[in-house]
């Protein structure tokens, strides 16, 4: 439904993104994660006809970005991440303007309007002048004004940024209800918001994806080692040198507290935990905890986006 494919744009000479490829399946939810600069929006702006890409082609349903944005428009809701509401406009008022900019018919664009009001809970402050309404509730006219006319396609750039916490909860909760009926593309710098609602992600760091897979599969595929957590009955200390001579033992680190507390790098391929217990205890030592440290999507992401950079200024230099 949406492919992009070698996206490539520079703003001057400084290259944004980079060869971008990738593609978003009918009725997939795809979270595209990267930290700030990352090169989201970008991509975003291309797939949504506001600007062409130096090099590479983006096509929705088919059709060209560029080329055919009048239809691609037509096929994509779009939720900026700055949307641009007319505050001195009542909810339904707005509505019924951006339905009838969005080519909605004129008989038909009550009952679109009161159509997205239901989607998205807005019935109850349909007179209510915008910029009298919560940040969540603009937020909610935003994503309602991108519903108008119901496209197959939702572009939707970091949702939930400036919200609070019920608020995020809750505009969540919407995007999740919308996944049934709709091709997401979901932009987002916090991964627990992405893990949650997306059955894909796609990394992006630097310009460049670096990842693209299910949550449970990045984590699995590039956890390099595996973790386990050791607290012993004495200071730990005794313990690092005896544990890292272990075949399969990759680092062991004294935790910071003096309580006893030891993070152990193992061989990914094995699981350790007998032989250190087994070890601990032969020492006459205590064992209070041992346990396996499953790394987060977080910790992955963190990987990546430390690699990259690692290696990108690994090159500048030599
Ligand atoms: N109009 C512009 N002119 C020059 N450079 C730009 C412009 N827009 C973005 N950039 C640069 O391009 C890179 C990618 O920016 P982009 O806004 O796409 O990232 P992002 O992942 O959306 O980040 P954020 O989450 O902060 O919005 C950044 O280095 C940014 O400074």
């Amino acid at each position: 439904m949406i492919q992009a494919e070698g996206l490539t744009k520079f703003y001057g000479s400084v290259p944004a993104i980079q060869n971008v490829t990738f593609e978003v399946e009918k009725g997939e939810i795809v979270g595209f994660l990267g930290p700030n600069g990352a090169g989201k929006t970008t991509t975003i702006r291309i797939l949504t006809c506001y600007m062409p890409p130096t090099v590479g082609t983006a096509r929705v349903g088919g059709r060209d970005c560029f080329q055919d944005s009048l239809e691609v428009r037509r096929m994509i809701g779009y939720l900026p991440e700055n949307v641009p509401l007319y505050g001195e406009m009542t909810v339904r008022g707005f509505l019924a303007f951006a339905a009838r900019a969005r080519g909605v018919e004129a008989r038909q664009r009550s009952a679109e309007v009161k159509r997205v009001m239901g989607v998205c809970g807005l019935e109850n402050v349909e007179r209510r002048i915008i910029a009298h309404l919560s940040k969540g509730y603009r937020q909610r006219v935003g994503l309602a004004q991108a519903l108008l006319n119901n496209p197959p396609v939702l572009i939707l750039d970091e949702p939930t940024i400036g919200l609070d916490p019920a608020q995020i909860v809750d505009i969540r909760r919407l995007i999740s209800d919308l996944r049934d009926d709709h091709t997401i593309l979901l932009s987002s710098h916090i991964l627990p918001e992405v893990a949650q609602i997306c059955r894909r992600v796609m990394i992006i760091n630097r310009g460049q994806i670096v990842a693209t897979d299910t949550p449970a599969n990045l984590t699995a595929q590039l956890q390099k080692s595996a973790q386990v957590f050791l607290r012993v009955a004495r200071d730990g200390a005794s313990m690092v040198e005896v544990l890292s001579r272990l075949p399969g033992v990759q680092q062991v680190t004294l935790q910071p507290g003096n309580d006893g507390a030891l993070m152990i790098e193992t061989d990914r391929t094995q699981d350790m935990r007998g032989v250190i217990a087994r070890t601990v205890v032969e020492h006459g030592v205590d064992l209070l905890e041992l346990r396996s440290v499953d790394l987060s999507l977080e910790d992955i992401f963190m990987q990546l986006v430390t690699e990259e950079t690692a290696e990108a200024e690994q090159e500048a230099v030599s």
